[in-house]
């Protein structure tokens, strides 16, 4: 029995990709492990779905391994790993017009019983989830008519109600606005401080300095790994990701720790 809270994925000498195609990570070699939270960052194509995926079992690797506390990936049954791991994706379309409350519930699948029927615990996860994610109110409203935005905190609800030890969100902030980006980010925050290990993507750097996160960062086929954000946000190491001039500033209240943040230079 594998323990949730302990948790430790290994990625060795692995190349990732498409089979029938050149690989598009090369060579990597990472361990993760669930008291770590990690920031993904890289342009777009680079592959960072494609990594997900792979950690996911849904995409064998093309050569080496990838284990989870020392047994590979392929050997858990799908239940199994949806107790270890939650996915948020990027993109999500349920052609069906359930109910909010019955997509979270769909999280539960794992732990219910042979019938699949949601005991009272499973209830209870799925309301404190809507409450902790302030979204109560759509509770009852149908899917499929909800906005892009309000749509993917259900996703991220879903995702929460696995319970799992490691929660992988690609771009989990991408489609909300300002408020719910914060609101995320605390939740995020709050998860990583009760030890679910976090691995998310972003195309906003200043997110791995609100999350104290370290980096992966991927570029030309490699991941190249920081223990420290202020290591990998570096304007020199930026612009070669990214192709742009981007300033790295400290920001803050006297008497508060300072937060760095990423400025893109657009007039240079
Ligand atoms: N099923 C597939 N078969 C073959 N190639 C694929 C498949 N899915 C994605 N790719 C290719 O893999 C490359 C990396 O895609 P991926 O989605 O992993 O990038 P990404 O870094 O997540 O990009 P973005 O930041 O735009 O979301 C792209 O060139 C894409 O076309």
């Amino acid at each position: 029995m594998v323990d949730q809270k302990k948790l430790r994925l290994h990625i060795r000498d692995t190349n990732l990709g498409y089979r029938l195609r050149k690989p598009l990570l090369k060579s990597i070699n990472l361990s993760i492990s669930s008291d770590e939270t990690f920031c993904i960052l890289g342009q777009n194509g680079t592959g960072k779905t494609t990594f997900f995926k792979s950690l996911l079992g849904i995409l064998p690797p093309l050569s080496g391994s990838i284990t989870l506390n020392g047994k590979p990936l392929g050997s858990f049954s799908r239940k199994e790993l949806a107790k270890l791991i939650a996915y948020v994706p990027q993109a999500h379309h349920t052609p069906f017009p359930y109910k909010v409350n019955d997509v979270i519930l769909f999280g539960r699948t794992a732990h219910m019983n042979f019938f699949g029927s949601p005991g009272r615990k499973d209830l209870l996860v799925v309301d404190s989830i809507l409450d902790m994610l302030e979204i109560s109110h759509l509770a009852d409203c149908i899917y499929t008519e909800l906005s892009g935005g309000e749509r993917q905190m259900v996703v991220i609800a879903r995702a929460l109600a696995q319970e799992a030890g490691l929660l992988i969100l690609d771009e989990p902030a991408s489609n909300l606005d300002y408020g719910n980006q914060a609101r995320l980010l605390k939740k995020i925050r709050a998860l990583a401080e009760a030890k679910t290990g976090i691995l998310m993507t972003t195309h906003q750097p200043d997110q791995a300095f609100l999350l104290d996160a370290k980096v992966l960062m991927l570029s030309n086929g490699s991941v190249l790994h920081y223990d420290d954000a202020s290591d990998a946000l570096q304007p020199d190491i930026l612009k070669k990701i990214y192709g742009v001039n981007v300033e790295v500033i400290e920001a803050g209240t006297p008497g508060k720790n300072p937060l760095k943040v990423c400025r893109p230079l657009i007039d240079s």
